[in-house]
């Protein structure tokens, strides 16, 4: 290949974050051993024995948005689990097809292609392509790059400056899911005493939608490294499409347990973020989740952060603490509780102290 590839393991971090080949650039050099960079302490790792297979997380037929067991069952979910999948949502299997066909078009371009959209030099600031999660701060790197889009309806000037091969997939997609995001919300809101949401509390809670083309290469040690480290999404929800690869696993009630969360052909996988945990004083929590990589296949996953807008300020609702019930968040600028995300690693669910009181 064109591409010099790294022969010291001081030059990985060079050949794959500065010069811009992503993971997967290392992995087309037929990468043979793992390096340094990418091997996890094993307090880091998901060992065979923290995986529960007696739980699992539940599955919710959504075909009648206006079932007044919806409601419930999605509240029950939302509340023990904090994640849940939904099906019959709608959007026809081929717009999802598309979307991972998607995926793996972009990562399968030659790699001179992808590196135009490299972060920092993409020519629009609605499309970048990136690795790991914050490779400068993290001590050991994630077995990841993604693509990532921030989607803005109608904002045709930016979005004609996306790659060709993902552009009208994700278009068509983001067009498809916002009404199935706006009822979730709807309903998850009912709970916490919400009967409307108006202009300001949309801003707060969906204000920004980040779409993300997740992409694990194959990995000759999986058991060695993470896919995603341990941590909670700070959106209010996220919406996950994953492939029928699997890897996703999230915490158990059970002291350090893991429940695998298993693919579901055409389901949406649902969970709570930091944004819906704060607004709802608790009531409702974002549970944290890591991915493993596998060791044959190149899997893909395309999650949606629903965030709130940048100078949205979060904290808990009002109508949540008509009860009385004490705050126990202070309220926070969105913006800041990005950055303050996005200047570590991950870190569990740590990210949510900033905004405890
Ligand atoms: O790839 C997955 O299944 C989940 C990814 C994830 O948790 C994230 O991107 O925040
Ligand atoms: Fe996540």
């Amino acid at each position: 290949m064109s591409t010099a590839t790294p022969n010291a393991s001081s030059d990985v971090l060079d050949f794959v974050v500065h010069k811009a080949n992503g993971l997967k650039g290392l992995v087309d050099t037929g990468l043979q051993s793992l390096p340094r960079q990418y091997i996890q302490p094993p307090e880091r790792r998901l060992h065979a024995s923290q995986v529960i297979s007696q739980e699992s997380i539940p599955i919710i037929d959504v075909s009648n948005w206006d079932d007044p067991q919806l409601v419930e069952s999605i509240f029950e979910a939302a509340s023990k689990w904090g994640f849940f999948q939904i099906i019959n949502h709608g959007i026809p299997q081929e717009i999802l097809d598309h979307l991972q066909d998607a995926a793996h078009g972009f990562f399968g371009l030659p790699n001179e292609e992808r590196k135009k959209f490299w972060k920092g030099k993409s020519p629009t600031d609605t499309a970048f392509l990136a690795t790991s999660f914050t490779p400068l701060k993290e001590k050991v790197l994630e077995w990841k790059d993604y693509l990532s889009f921030r989607y803005i309806p109608g904002d045709e000037k930016s979005q004609t400056l996306w790659p060709s091969v993902c552009k009208d997939p994700v278009l068509d997609y983001m067009k498809r899911v916002e009404m199935v995001i706006k009822k979730l919300l709807e309903l998850l809101l009912t709970k916490l005493n919400v009967r409307e949401i108006d202009k300001e509390k949309e801003y707060a809670l969906m204000g920004s939608l980040t779409i993300n083309l997740n992409y694990y290469p194959h990995c000759p040690n999986p058991e060695l490294v993470t896919g995603v480290g341990c941590h909670s999404d700070i959106s209010s929800i996220t919406v996950l499409l994953q492939d029928d690869i699997g890897g996703l696993y999230v915490r158990g009630i059970e002291e350090d347990s893991w429940i695998h969360i298993p693919p579901v052909n055409g389901a949406l996988v649902i969970n709570i973020g930091d944004v819906l945990q704060i607004m709802s004083n608790d009531q409702y929590k974002s549970i944290e989740h890591r991915v493993v990589a596998n060791g044959s296949k190149n899997r893909v996953s395309v999650p949606i952060f629903v965030n709130p807008g940048p100078d949205a300020l979060i904290g808990p609702l009002p109508e949540v603490l008509e009860t009385g019930a004490a705050p126990r968040y202070k309220p926070i600028l969105f913006s800041d509780y990005f950055s303050y995300f996005f200047s570590k690693g991950h870190d569990g669910k740590n990210s949510i102290n900033y905004a405890k009181i």
